[in-house]
């Protein structure tokens, strides 16, 4: 076997060498008319469906040369160490709503399970009317349909619970309970799976909230992070005083986006498909603007570096600007407002470049598709008609590990 490519990021479009994906499982069957709001997803997808067409997403990645890792097998893996196993059943056991009865069982079912049951029981969650014992109050009084340990649909976007900032991976803060589970796995496959040993990590679920999602390696030293639904002002600061302390970039964008469903991470709205090529949702492109942050070199007496923030200008500008090129061009989703804002609903904004001017997109955004064709990017188009009822697209759906770096 050859070794893999040295792990780390610097741009949203570096040649792709190896990608984090999560094939859909059991957790989506724990999706009904009543939870799906809560998890996240906006219709009740067919599994089996989704699961072929995240196969030929992957299938897609593999044919550029892409190595794919999955999500279950590298957590399986992870918890053959028994501490690493201890340590996650410790942290899905932690929940107040169990009581000392059921923790009880739980420990002895999930202790004896093997780690491919065990990443089953940690992803796809336990009903209450699947347990065999721990019989007791909270049983009898749970409904058969509530959850022990909740599932975790949201699994599928990859791109939210890390990211690679070169060769640094944050574990990232998620926003909504529905996923907040989701880091405590991500965060024991990086500390404790062999491939990752001596990563360096920074940032983690106990500190403001960041998405990945939210983050875009503009060019090598330059991250935007927008700021709405899940990343917090605070969570920007944050992620850009971790990255400006460890040399990681000379410049953060913060970059304010509505705190809507629609626009729930700034990769809903713009994501890099050259160099110099992004393709933005028109309906918004205008109003978009960045506060362009950078350290000033000076500390506060507590230590904490000193941060100039400069006013508000337009996002292309000040893009353009941090990345040193004349100008960021702009492909628009969709031909006129309306057909842009079905697009954009359907993750037409969302690409994965695998290499500059290669893109991966879902198919059914015709129209963007075709605007990015005329610009000379290469689409490779996927089928995401039930992939998407979780709204998201490539982008979400794959966190890169490994790009061939641009700087
Ligand atoms: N990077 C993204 N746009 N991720 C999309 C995540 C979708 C997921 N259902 C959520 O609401 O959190």
């Amino acid at each position: 076997m050859t070794d893999p490519a040295p792990h780390g990021a610097d741009s949203e479009v570096g040649r792709l060498r190896t990608v984090l994906l999560h094939r859909p499982g059991p957790e989506l069957k724990r999706l009904t008319p009543r939870n799906n709001d809560k998890l996240l997803f906006d219709a009740i997808p067919w599994v089996a469906r989704a699961q072929d067409e995240h196969d030929a997403f992957a299938a897609a990645l593999r044919a550029r040369d892409v190595e794919v890792l999955y999500l279950t097998e590298l957590l399986s893996e992870t918890l053959a160490d028994p501490d690493a196993r201890a340590h996650a059943i410790e942290e899905a056991l932690r929940d107040l709503d169990l009581g000392d009865t059921m923790r009880g069982y739980l420990e002895g079912l999930l202790g004896d399970a093997s780690p491919e049951e065990l990443t089953t029981y940690l992803t796809a969650g336990i009903r209450n009317d699947e347990v065999r014992g721990g019989f007791g109050l909270v049983t009898s009084l749970l409904a058969f349909d509530d959850f022990l340990i909740d599932p975790l649909p949201n699994l599928l976007f990859t791109r939210d619970s890390s990211v690679w900032v070169r060769d640094q991976v944050a574990i990232t803060s998620l926003a909504m309970p529905a996923r907040k589970r989701e880091t405590e796995l991500t965060e024991l496959i990086y500390t404790r799976h062999p491939r990752f040993v001596g990563t360096p990590t920074m940032h983690g679920a106990h500190l403001e909230h960041v998405e990945g999602g939210d983050v875009l390696l503009l060019a090598p030293g330059v991250i935007a992070v927008g700021c709405g639904e899940r990343t917090t002002p605070a969570g920007a600061e944050r992620l850009a005083r971790q990255c400006f302390d460890a040399g990681l970039a000379h410049t953060v964008l913060a970059v304010p986006i509505a705190q809507e469903r629609a626009t729930m991470h700034l990769d809903t709205i713009c994501t890099l498909v050259d160099v110099d090529k992004m393709v933005v949702y028109p309906n918004v492109a205008d109003s978009l603007v960045a506060y362009t942050v950078k350290p000033t070199g000076d500390h506060e007496d507590d230590g904490a570096m000193v941060l100039d923030v400069a006013q508000a200008e337009p996002f292309l500008v000040a893009a353009a600007k941090a990345m040193g090129i004349d100008t960021l061009q702009q492909i628009d989703t969709g031909l006129d407002p309306v057909t842009a804002e079905r697009e954009q609903w359907d993750d037409g904004n969302n690409t994965l470049a695998v290499a500059p001017r290669v893109a991966v997109a879902y198919e059914r955004n015709d129209e963007t598709n075709a605007a990015l064709e005329a610009a000379g990017i290469d689409v490779i188009k996927i089928a995401g008609s039930e992939l998407g009822s979780g709204r998201g697209g490539p982008r979400c759906m794959s966190c890169p590990i490994s790009r061939e770096p641009l700087g």
